[in-house]
């Protein structure tokens, strides 16, 4: 299939459309209508699991400003979807919206979803992939890691002193950030299907590791409580709550927690820590991204936020790089810094 000018512009807005969205069980998909001569329509991007698919975001803004889309070109970011799972199919939506062609950048390599394009293509609209479609992967390439591993979405979060320390050498920890930081961490327990701890933590925190809304109150969806390590975690911990939604993995292997967590139908999982638990994840090259709350304070000492990474020196440094999905890659937070990361692949000196 050839593109237009037009369609490639078009394609480059849906991929920074694409990061406004956030990172998790889902890949970041931004969509672009475009009229027959190359005009904007309207536009969407998707916001995280469970919520509208960015082809269907787009439909619903033409449509809420009363915009007929018959006759025009969708461009996305992804295949559209062919499964119905959190929500319904886009090949569907499309098929019904009387848009003529798709044109998508990368295909969908979650075999549930996948079959899009034929769909499209039997129901006699034209489809075809390809364009910009290195950008697509790349934007997605640790939830693709994360698909093709058969294993949960991982986001490790931690909030640290600017030395980097997690507690104090007494082992307090509460709180190194403000309450709008806190508040702002309880997005994330809001949207992950699980929030894991180490043993460490639940014996010097009793953390409940609960979802809760702005005001306080307990959240609709929870996530399910993990803790690894082979501690019991006493009758009477707060974290086994009485939902039953809680379970203890008693391993130091991240694989294994993340296989068990997938087999709970996990899909996105946040590491609340503690030091010992993230490095663990870094180290196996199992963190997916990185939400670092900084708070403009110092320890001097006390648990590192990452432990036991095996770096003896700058041959072995552990990269990352700034990511603006979500929101922004350093956004301020009351008085501390909200950090967002994903890392760089490692590469084997030659
Ligand atoms: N500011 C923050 O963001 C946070 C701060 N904290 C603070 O951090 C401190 C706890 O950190 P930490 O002591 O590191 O505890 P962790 O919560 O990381 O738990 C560590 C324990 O888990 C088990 N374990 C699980 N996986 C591994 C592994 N891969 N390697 C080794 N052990 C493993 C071991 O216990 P076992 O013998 O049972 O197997 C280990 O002692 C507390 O002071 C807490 O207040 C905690 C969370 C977040
Ligand atoms: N100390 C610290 C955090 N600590 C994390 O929060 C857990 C407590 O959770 P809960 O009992 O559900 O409120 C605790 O065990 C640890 O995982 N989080 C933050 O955002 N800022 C902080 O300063």
């Amino acid at each position: 299939m050839n593109f237009s000018d037009a369609e490639r512009a078009a394609m480059e807005q849906a991929l920074q459309l694409a990061r406004r969205g956030v990172r998790g069980a889902n890949p970041l998909v931004g969509a672009v209508i475009l009229d027959p001569s190359g005009d904007v329509l309207a536009t969407g991007f998707h916001r995280g699991a469970g919520t509208a698919h960015a082809e269907a975001d787009a439909l619903a803004s033409a449509a809420a400003a009363g915009i007929d889309v018959d006759g025009a070109t969708m461009v996305v970011t992804l295949e559209p979807c062919n499964h119905t799972g959190r929500t319904g199919p886009c090949s569907q939506a499309i098929l019904r919206s009387g848009i003529a062609r798709v044109v998508y950048a990368a295909a969908d390599t979650n075999e549930d979803a996948a079959g899009g394009a034929a769909a499209l293509t039997a129901g006699g609209v034209e489809a075809g992939g390809g364009l910009l479609a290195d950008e697509s992967r790349k934007l997605n390439s640790r939830w693709a890691a994360a698909m093709a591993g058969r294993r949960p979405f991982v986001t490790v979060k931690t909030a640290q002193t600017l030395d980097g320390r997690t507690a104090a050498a007494d082992g307090t920890s509460q709180w190194i950030t403000s309450p709008e930081a806190r508040a702002d961490a309880q997005d994330l327990r809001r949207r992950v299907d699980a929030v894991l701890a180490g043993t460490g933590t639940i014996q010097a925190d009793n953390p409940r590791l609960t979802a809760r809304n702005p005001d306080g109150s307990t959240a609709e969806k929870q996530p399910l409580r993990a803790v690894m390590g082979h501690t019991p975690v006493p009758a009477e911990a707060a974290v086994r709550g009485t939902d039953g939604r809680f379970v203890q993995i008693r391993t130091h292997d991240p694989a294994v927690v993340l296989a068990e967590l997938y087999a709970h139908g996990v899909r996105h999982v946040m590491v609340e820590g503690g030091g010992t638990v993230a490095g663990a994840f870094l180290r196996a090259g199992l963190a997916d991204e990185l939400v670092a709350y900084t708070a403009p304070a110092l320890l001097g000492a006390g648990t590192a936020a990452f432990a036991g990474l095996g770096i003896a020196s700058m041959a072995r440094i552990q990269r990352w790089r700034w990511d603006p999905a979500g929101g922004g890659s350093a956004v301020p937070v009351g008085p501390d810094l909200r950090l967002h990361l994903e890392p760089i692949p490692f590469e084997e000196p030659e």
